[in-house]
């Protein structure tokens, strides 16, 4: 049954300066997710890009990977964790009192040695409540212009995740997930009413596809639907898109990021949400009589 939602306020921090150290990145997030809620109306919920304690690329994820003592089935506990991102996060979230969602880390599995690219997220008491591992490797081959290949050293999460926060239910994915809409549609049918996926598009897909994919999910699912990036810094190995952003069930991108370092704040907002579901109730004429062959694994 779906919670109903509430109006809230959703920080997005477009955090810059990720470089080899994972101290100062976790210090440098520590600082910027203080900042985010240090304003006169608090966020509700604040949010970090994919990749946020390391640089992005193959074969940093191994050498960054933490054990988050996450077992799949086990009650998760940030407390307990030996994982230093994941105390600096909970510890983060419970001094801010906000909810969380701190971005993506890479992850190695202790028993498996299995490394996943997974967000973890908190509440306002620095609880461990929610975990998405990467489901879709982003490998892809475009020549001349980017080959990027996660499945090199990560292996893709088979679960869909989302969280019950008291203003809204919130499906997550990571950045490449985007382009699978079953995940997002499926997180909808399941009640989610808003969708965060830390992201890190590039300098090729980024143009084209960021916000149209955003803004696709957002119609054909009547959601709010977010996406946060880490800023661009062309000193790295990897030239990330930037211009975090939110965009809401009409389509309409509320609120956006540039290409620096920054916090973009939006006001999530019910009226629309309703009107949106209301007006144009594709949520209730579906046809799944006629989709009976969309589960057949046939490639395209
Ligand atoms: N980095 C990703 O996972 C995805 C991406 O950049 C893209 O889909 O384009």
């Amino acid at each position: 049954m779906s919670l109903r939602l509430k109006p809230f306020t959703l920080a997005l921090i477009q955090l810059g300066n990720i470089g080899p150290s994972k101290a100062d990145n976790l210090k440098h997030a520590r600082e910027m997710i203080l900042k985010a809620a240090s304003v006169d109306r608090k966020p509700d919920l604040v949010v970090l890009p994919e990749c946020f304690n390391s640089p992005y690329g193959h074969v940093h994820f191994p050498v960054y990977a933490e054990n988050i003592g996450y077992s799949p089935g086990k009650p998760y506990s940030a407390p307990e964790s030996k994982s230093e991102s994941v105390q600096m996060l909970s510890s983060a979230a419970k001094e801010t009192g906000t909810w969380l969602i701190g971005g993506s880390i890479p992850e190695r599995d202790l028993t498996s040695n299995k490394v996943y690219n997974t967000c973890t997220v908190y509440n306002p008491k620095g609880d461990l409540v929610a975990i998405h591992r990467k489901i879709h490797l982003f490998d892809i081959d475009i020549p001349g212009k980017i080959k990027f290949k996660e499945s090199e050293t990560l292996t893709g999460g088979t679960k869909l995740s989302s969280f019950d926060t008291e203003f809204a239910r919130i499906g997550l994915g990571i950045c490449y997930d985007i382009r699978f809409p079953e995940l997002a549609m499926i997180a909808a049918r399941q009640g989610c009413q808003v969708l965060i996926y830390p992201g890190a598009f590039n300098l090729t897909t980024g143009p084209l596809h960021w916000e149209l994919l955003q803004r696709s999910r957002a119609v054909d699912n009547q959601v709010f639907m977010s996406m946060c990036s880490p800023a661009r810094d062309l000193s790295a190995g990897y030239h990330a898109w930037g211009h975090s952003m939110v965009v809401d069930p009409m389509g309409k991108v509320v609120a956006t990021a540039g290409e620096d370092e920054e916090i973009i704040y939006a006001n999530i907002d019910t009226g629309i949400f309703e009107e949106t579901r209301r007006g144009i109730p594709v949520g209730t004429q579906r046809r799944f009589d006629v989709y009976k062959d969309v589960a057949q694994n046939v490639p395209i």
